[in-house]
């Protein structure tokens, strides 16, 4: 009764633990997530929003336009174009920050509940507030670690560094022009323990026939992101990059060193091409979001910076759990 994700002739093909693709090569979409998504809802679309992609469908590619990105900007996810996972800057004209004028509204609070994007009912956004516990002492240790990781150099401009840092447990993770720094320890016991609940939460959540389960749990990497405060936030991106398995889900939860006292930080969707989020998820400590589907094929996403001085002194992290190919992985993990 698991599979009841959006049926969709697409397939995404899943793979099995030896590296293979699953039995028919051809998985339906409907094969990774447990529980039951019933009657997704379209996203909400911002106040003011315009979801304009009947119009565009026809013309929309995988590249954003000149238009959204600056003429030199390539598709986020050639090996060539800009680091998608930049902060967002004037420089990198992609419109995150509040300084920019008609800054982009804050979504209203959303309902915990399933999602599609809006014309694309064979996406899956699942929105879960609060729904992973994370003691003070699992976000100090997480976040100490954080001492440990190279920062990374800004891609507009290589003299600086990215205020957020981020690394990937137990796989090799490259995107756009970057390798995420790997954090090569010798087995997922030794992970902070927030980061291994994670993971844990996540393999839990994928449905264990057809083994699925077992497939995503021995290919599954997370990737930890360290923002200190609002103004350091992540360029819009999509997460398809090939060392991931395609169509898997990505499972990204938030945490606040404010706990449940902390701001939520805004969790932008752009459809391709689009100038402007046509869609927000608000998140906060605890919250648990799902990307699945045909997600990351029309749709990129990023954190909005904001100079906003009651965020000054809140830091975030944000764990990402994903399939990666099993060439892309550091530690195998026995079933
Ligand atoms: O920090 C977040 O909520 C988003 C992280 C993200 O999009 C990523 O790591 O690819
Ligand atoms: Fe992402």
């Amino acid at each position: 009764m698991g599979r009841h994700f959006p049926s969709d002739p697409q397939v995404c093909g899943h793979l099995m633990t030896d590296g293979t693709l699953g039995r028919t090569g051809k998985m339906a979409l409907t094969s990774w997530l447990l529980a039951p998504i019933r009657a997704p809802r379209a996203l909400p679309l911002l106040p003011g929003a315009i979801d304009d992609a009947m119009t565009r469908e026809g013309t929309a590619t995988c590249a954003p336009s000149a238009a959204t990105t600056g003429a030199k900007r390539k598709s986020p996810s050639s090996s060539s174009g800009v680091n998608p996972f930049s902060i967002a800057s004037r420089a990198a004209s992609a419109p995150s920050t509040s300084s920019r004028r008609g800054a982009d509204p804050n979504p209203e609070t959303l309902p915990r509940g399933d999602y599609h994007l809006p014309n694309h009912p064979s996406s899956l956004l699942r929105y879960e507030p609060a729904a992973m516990s994370c003691t003070r002492d699992e976000y100090e240790q997480l976040w100490r670690f954080a001492d440990s990781v190279a920062p990374t150099p800004n891609p507009m401009n290589r003299n600086v560094n990215l205020l957020r840092k981020q690394a990937t447990f137990g796989a090799t993770y490259r995107f756009g022009a970057q390798v995420s720094q790997r954090v090569d320890l010798p087995s997922r016991d030794t992970w902070p323990a927030l980061v291994r609940r994670c993971v844990d939460d996540a393999v839990q959540r994928v449905d264990p026939s057809d083994g699925a389960r077992d497939s995503y749990r021995a290919n599954v990497a997370a990737h930890v992101n360290w923002y200190p405060n609002g103004r350091s936030g992540m360029g819009r991106h999509r997460d398809a990059e090939p060392d991931l398995v395609p169509g898997a889900p990505i499972f990204s939860y938030s945490f606040s060193s404010a706990s449940a006292d902390g701001l939520p930080r805004i969790f932008d969707v752009y459809r391709l091409g689009a100038k402007r989020p046509i869609a927000a998820v608000p998140l906060s400590h605890g919250d648990v979001l799902v990307m699945a589907g045909t997600t990351q094929e029309t749709h990129e996403h990023g954190v909005r910076a904001t100079a906003k001085r009651a965020y000054a002194g809140e830091s975030r992290i944000n764990v990402t759990v994903r399939a990666f190919k099993p060439g892309s992985l550091a530690v195998r993990v026995e079933k």
